[in-house]
């Protein structure tokens, strides 16, 4: 087995911490949501986007939100990263040092949607390239998951049905984010 270096064993730790503080405010046992993840399996992207002659033509990527559990990005001086709240488009400012989370779809099928997964893009700019780095912290592929047994009541049925994640993945990469959330899929009901 590939030894794990010090600093993704450092993210791990913060991706399990933000689970644990996310399962508190909802009044739940802390480990809740990291046992529904179980092991962690961590995937690193680094991406550059270059600048753009025409950036009203392009986006550096497309709307989506991360199949996982939770993505820890941190990103250059250069903005670009932009969330999706009420219709609306917002920059994600770059401040330093700071680590931007994503909620991802894993925790919002857990959670049976009290923390929702965030839409986001890339949009790119004529002037300066830009440099970003998402740690993915995501279920195993064999993993099933479903709304939390704890969260869910007669007067709070499951909205999501339960999905394994390899599956999910592999429908991800086959039909592609088209702008979309992929989880609303799973939603039971109208
Ligand atoms: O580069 C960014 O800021 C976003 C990257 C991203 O959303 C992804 O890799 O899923
Ligand atoms: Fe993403």
């Amino acid at each position: 087995m590939k030894k794990k270096g010090k600093r993704s064993v450092d993210w791990v730790l913060v991706a399990q911490k933000l689970l644990g503080i996310f399962s508190e405010s909802l009044g739940l046992p802390p480990s809740c949501l990291k046992d529904a993840v179980g092991e962690f399996y961590q995937n690193i992207t680094v991406s550059y986007y270059p600048p753009c002659p025409q950036p009203d033509l392009t986006l550096g990527l497309q709307a989506h939100s991360d199949f996982g559990a939770l993505t820890l990005l941190i990103q250059d001086q250069v903005s670009g990263l932009e969330v999706l709240k009420d219709s609306h488009w917002y920059t994600v400012d770059p401040l330093p040092e700071a680590i931007v989370v994503l909620v991802s779809d894993q925790t919002e099928i857990i959670t049976n949607g009290n923390y929702r997964s965030a839409v986001h893009r890339e949009v790119t700019n004529s002037t300066g390239a830009r440099l970003s780095v998402a740690t993915f912290h995501d279920p195993s592929k064999t993993r099933n998951i479903s709304p939390a047994a704890v969260i869910v009541s007669q007067s709070s049925p499951s909205r999501y049905r339960e999905v394994n994640y390899g599956d999910y993945m592999s429908r991800w990469y086959t039909k592609g984010p088209e702008g979309k959330r992929n989880i609303d899929s799973l939603l039971i009901g109208p």
